[in-house]
This record gives structure tokens, sequence and C-alpha cells, in this order.
């Protein structure tokens, strides 16, 4: 399959991402485990949250692809995280960084950035999030929300990928997705998902799923495709609820991932090339 970001490319990608059924080894905290299990599970994939500091060497060696979500912070954690990344690319497996909350504390961007370290295949946060880790000045953090949109993180998120030689996602109302040269733009999603906790942690561990079927190459458009699957999924559930709210939200959403076919991919999709 030849790179390509159309509402057809991101359906076949999806396709490709169901026959496969990717094994994703996820290491997250405790806030997300259900949503992001059950948000895999839906889309196609096969989850599994192992990150026992024994046992995740092991664990990188049978998965598909590895999604890193740095919240939880212990020293236990923080060492299997770095154990499982560093081994997903001695064995060449996609791995995705979720640097949730970071900037808030400094200890939280210490580790945000000694995973960064580690070349994750794609870091995908909310707009804060980006800044922090690139470091812009003056950027503001309040816990894991974003207080910015994600078109002040563009340059950023440019630099970031440039100087980590990986792809950069910030989400947002128009997710933006670059390498540090090319940008892609996704603008499926509703505000509303903001209001469900861990559908940003959920959607980083659907692009790990895209990111095992996605060719060479590929890395930018399976990330866009994973936002624009995800987005629209919210756009599908938010239409079906009778009295529309976080609760409905986040059930009709895996209802949503789980009954969305061809069709509704060509005609909901809106994914565009931005840049380069
Ligand atoms: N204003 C918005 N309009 C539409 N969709 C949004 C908006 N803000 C966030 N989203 C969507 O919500 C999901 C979670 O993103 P976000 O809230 O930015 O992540 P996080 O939960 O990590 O802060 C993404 O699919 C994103 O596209
Ligand atoms: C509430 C909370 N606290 C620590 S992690 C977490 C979940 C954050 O999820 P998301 O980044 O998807 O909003
Ligand atoms: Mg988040």
């Amino acid at each position: 399959m030849e790179p390509s970001l159309t509402p057809g490319s991101v359906w076949a990608l999806w396709h490709a991402m169901r026959d496969k059924g990717p094994l994703v080894q996820c290491i997250t905290n405790l806030v997300s485990m259900d949503l992001m299990a059950n948000t895999l599970l839906a889309a196609g994939a096969s989850p599994a949250m192992a990150h026992a500091l024994d046992e995740v060497e092991d664990f990188v060696g049978i998965a598909d692809a590895l999604l890193i979500n740095i919240s939880n912070l212990s020293s236990d954690w923080n060492a299997a995280k770095k154990l499982a990344a560093q081994k997903a690319v001695a064995l060449g497996k996609p791995w995705v960084l979720d640097p949730v909350g970071c900037g808030a504390t400094p200890y939280r961007t210490q580790m945000c950035l000694a995973l960064l370290q580690l070349r994750p295949t794609v870091v995908r946060g909310n707009a804060s999030e980006i800044l922090a880790l690139a470091g812009a000045a003056g950027s503001a953090v309040r816990g894991v929300d974003s207080t910015a949109e994600s078109h002040e993180a563009l340059d950023a998120a440019k630099a970031l990928a440039r100087r980590c030689s990986c792809i950069v996602a910030v989400s947002g109302a128009t997710d933006l997705v670059t390498d540090g040269t090319r940008v892609a733009g996704v603008s499926n999603g509703v505000p509303l998902l903001t209001r469900v906790t861990a559908t940003g942690c959920s959607l980083t561990a659907l692009i790990a799923a895209f990111l095992a079927v996605a060719p060479k190459g590929g890395e930018l458009e399976a990330t866009a495709a994973a936002l624009a699957v995800f987005g629209l999924a919210g756009e599908t559930s938010l239409a079906a609820a009778p009295r529309p709210g976080p609760g409905s939200l986040r059930v009709g959403l895996l209802d949503a991932l789980h009954i969305m076919g061809e069709a509704e991919v060509l005609a909901g999709v809106r994914v565009r090339v931005m840049e380069g």
C-alpha cells in the first residue's frame, strides 16, 4: 500500500487493521485502561495492558505495536516504560508516546523527555502538552487538559518532529499531524470528547494499532487515519444519542467504532494535506 491521505486510504488502512487484529501492548495510566482496551477491541485490534517490569521486554517481543502513556509515574513503572521502548526500537516495532500532563510538574516533564530520547515513532498530545514537550517559552499547563488550541502548537510540533525524527500529532478542534515538513489536518471530532476522560489516551493507542499495518514511510498518514476514525466515531456517537452527554458519548463511541464501515468512512472523514 502506497501512503496517501484520502477518505479511501483511511478506509483501506482501517480495513487492513481489522483484518490483522494487531496486538497492541499498552503501558498506561489506571483511569484510561478500560476505555483504551475497549476502544482497541471495538476498532478491531487486540489490546493487552502489560506493564510489569519483569515482563515488558518479552511482551514487546510478541506485540505488533506499543503504546506508552507517561501517567502513572512511579519508579517501577518508569523503568518498565524505558525497557519497553528500548526493546521496541531494537526489534523495529512502532511505539507511540502519550505525554499526558507534560509541563504540569518537573518530574512529569523529565520523564517525558527521557522517553523522547528513546525514539518514539509518533508522539500524540494535546496542544499544551506538545508546547511543553517542545520547550516552548511561556507554555501554560493545567493538569492533563489543554489550555491552548492545536494551531498554537503547530510550530512547536514541527520543531519537535524535526529534532526527534518522529511524527508529532496535536489533537484539538482540528488535529494536526507533522513530520516537521509536511502537515496534515483532520477536522473530525466533537468538543464533548474533551469532557470524557481518557479519550486522548485511547486515541493514542488507536494510532499504535494503525501503525502496526502502516507501510514504511506511511506513519504520518496512518496517524491521521487513526485520528479521523476516532473523531468520526465521536460524531457518529453524538448524532445517535437521544440526550447527548459525556456518558452516552463514551458508550456510543465504542458502538460507532464497532459498527462504522466503508460507507460511513468515505462520507464522513475530513482529512487534508495542509503543507508539503
Ligand atoms: N474542540 C474540539 N472539537 C472537536 N473535537 C475535539 C476538540 N477538542 C478535542 N477534540 C477531539 O477529542 C479527542 C481527544 O483529544 P484531546 O482532548 O485534545 O486529548 P487529551 O484528552 O489528551 O487532552 C480527539 O479526537 C480530538 O480530535
Ligand atoms: C485524569 C487523568 N489523570 C491522570 S491521567 C488522566 C487521564 C487523562 O486522559 P486524557 O489525556 O485522555 O484526557
Ligand atoms: Mg491526554
